[in-house]
């Protein structure tokens, strides 16, 4: 564990270069100037949107919203590359928002003039919301339709009959209801075509759907694209639908106030330390605040959670197989910081043209090893669970103090939208991530899927991409001595958590997340007292329980962190900005962690060591 990063760990890989692709648009390079202090009075919005931007809180645009805004008011077309939870939605919202306003000034007649794709459900229900708070002062004057819930044929249709303003959906869904469905969704009146995640519509394999929709939208609308890399997927995207136009380019890149952003670590260690680490860090509160794990796939994330249920942690789960009401609740709850741990598995089976492109490189990298060493390509079955499914990708996940890559992504740009989960608005966090070294992964004891030989690839991928944005990784090495005494803990605990025992859970899990209808829903709200019921974190208790791992003895906490620990002053994350739960008391009368401040190295009182280069 006490492995450190040598310079034979440096990345030395090279990634596609699709930035390259995009040098024939006319560009606007900016860089942010403290001086911008423009209001959004000041960008030329209607009025009753300023108010509602104001009723969010918003003081100021950021960058992209300072940039965006003027120029989709003009009317322009705009591809906007900006960085994860930059403020992208509102950016292209308001402009449409006020479009439409302008538009229903002079004529009423009902139209549907704004086509908005996303490419989860998940985005999908976000970008309504927002459209409901931005319209908040224009209600009567704009209606959004979504077409992602599980609705019948009949009632999309009867939903489109009205011809609403703004209609949200995946392009599936968009193309279906154009081509199929009795045509529901008329286009001949639109006015803005908005295609946000840019870079993973394609990787959610809407190609076929997005080809054939350019043909049905009407020349010479006004296409914005926001995306948070630029990808050779952008560029396919930007020929499909700007054609023979070009749009403004608008490549944002913003650095980091002091305070904000994302502190990026990474620790290597074997398959099984990762359960180790994980358990110090959530026993010993060493991450302060609210914290997305991500696994590989949907058995370790019920793998994990039952482990934890071992220490009576609690954390809720988030996976394609759940159905779409059950994530978007969980995603609600936990921003209202009802739960602070979920467990997501993200990983799409269906590979983007960027990702494809980072393995055909490796394959050239491999073609030097003999066969016998280079282990077959696992091959990528058709995704089980719901395809529109989504959540390390623009889901505003608010106040995360920390993501930790549980198992790491396969791919940068994947990495790069993971970490956007935490530092948000001009926030700090912090994103961990477990490595397994090539001479470590043959020793794995509980595999499922797990890491393999390709994380140190992944890493110096990953490395090589922060590195173009000047972001550094750096190494973190737990100390040793410490955090062994907690192994035999561990093993008792992932020796109860079986393979029967995740299957039985991720039945359960699945049977009760149904159950929890809309139905049930509003009849809790009705009942709050019997709200329990409608927890996502509950224990599924299909592993063996063993009463003497939910406590830590003293002896196994680190002396001079065992004041410290119920001071709440030892941890990662300095959570400078969020107080949100400093010193209250959270639901189930426990005192929160102190959302303290601890200057240098975090760990410190843990004895942790961080090498410097
Ligand atoms: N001007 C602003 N002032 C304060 N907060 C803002 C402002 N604009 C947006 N936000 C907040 O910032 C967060 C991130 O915004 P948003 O989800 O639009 O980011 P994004 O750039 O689309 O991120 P991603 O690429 O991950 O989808 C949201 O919680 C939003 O409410």
């Amino acid at each position: 564990m006490k492995r450190k990063l040598n310079e034979n760990d440096v990345p030395t890989s090279a990634e596609p270069e699709a930035d390259q692709q995009m040098a024939n648009a006319e560009t606007t390079t900016t860089t942010a100037t403290p001086e911008e202090e423009a209001t959004f009075a000041d960008l030329g919005l209607d009025a009753r949107l300023v108010q509602a931007v104001a009723q969010q809180k918003f003081l100021k645009p950021t960058l992209v919203q300072r940039k965006a805004i003027p120029l989709a008011l003009d009317g322009k077309d705009v591809l906007c590359k900006a960085k994860t939870g930059s403020g992208k939605t509102a950016a292209y919202v308001l402009p449409v928002l006020a479009g439409i306003l302008k538009k229903k000034s002079v004529d009423s007649t009902a139209a549907t003039t704004a086509l908005i794709l996303v490419p989860t459900r998940e985005l999908a229900d976000q970008v309504f919301k927002s459209i409901e708070l931005f319209s908040a002062f224009c209600a009567k004057d704009v209606r959004a339709v979504k077409l992602t819930d599980k609705l019948t044929d009949a009632v999309q249709r009867s939903l489109l009959s009205t011809c609403p303003d703004i209609v949200i959906s995946t392009p599936a869904r968009a193309w279906h209801n154009v081509n199929g469905n009795s045509s529901a969704l008329a286009l001949d009146k639109l006015s803005y075509l908005v295609l946000d995640e840019a870079d993973l519509l394609l990787s959610y394999g809407y190609s076929e759907d997005l080809e054939s929709l350019s043909w049905s939208i009407p020349k010479g609308i006004q296409t914005i694209m926001m995306s948070a890399t630029l990808t050779t997927e952008v560029d396919s995207l930007k020929k499909i639908f700007y054609r023979d136009q070009q749009p403004t380019l608008l490549d944002l890149e913003e650095p980091d106030a002091e305070g904000e952003g994302v502190t990026q670590l990474v620790t290597k260690c074997g398959e099984d330390e990762k359960f180790l680490l994980i358990y110090v860090i959530f026993k010993l509160q060493l991450v302060k605040g609210k914290c997305i794990i991500f696994v590989a796939d949907i058995d370790r994330c019920y793998r994990l959670k039952l482990y934890f249920e071992q220490f009576g942690i609690r954390s809720c789960i988030l996976n394609s197989e759940l159905p779409v009401n059950s994530r978007i609740h969980v995603v609600e709850e936990f921003n209202r910081n009802v739960y602070d741990i979920i467990i997501a598995s993200d990983e799409k089976e269906v590979l983007g043209n960027e990702e494809k492109a980072e393995e055909e490189q490796e394959e050239e990298e491999n073609e030097g090893e003999s066969k016998e060493e280079s282990r077959p390509k696992k091959k990528r079955k058709a995704a089980k669970g719901d395809v529109e499914y989504g959540v390390s990708r623009g889901i505003d996940f608010k106040n995360v103090a920390a993501v930790i890559n549980f198992d790491l992504p396969t791919s940068a740009s994947s990495y790069t939208h993971r970490i956007g989960r935490t530092a948000r608005a001009g926030r700090a966090g912090m994103a961990l991530s477990f490595v397994v070294p090539q001479d470590l992964y043959r020793k794995h004891i509980h595999t499922s899927i797990a890491s393999s030989e390709k994380d140190e690839k992944i890493l110096a991928r990953i490395t090589k991409q922060q590195a173009k944005k000047g972001k550094e990784i750096k190494p973190y090495n737990f100390n040793k001595d410490q955090v062994d005494a907690f192994r035999y803990r561990m093993n008792d605990a992932l020796r109860a958590v079986t393979k029967v025992a995740i299957r039985e859970a991720r039945t359960r899990e699945l049977r009760q997340e149904l159950l929890k209808s809309e139905k049930l829903k509003r009849y809790f709200e009705e009942n709050p007292s019997e709200m329990n019921h409608l927890r996502h974190d509950g224990e599924l208790r299909t592993a063996r329980q063993q009463a003497h791992l939910k406590h830590v003895p003293d002896y196994l906490l680190p002396k001079e962190g065992r004041q410290a620990l119920t001071a709440g002053d030892i941890g990662f994350v300095p959570l400078k900005k969020f107080d949100r739960r400093a010193g209250t008391k959270r639901k189930g009368g426990k005192r929160s962690a102190k959302a303290g401040v601890r200057k240098g190295d975090p760990l410190k009182t843990f004895k942790a060591r961080r090498k410097t280069k």
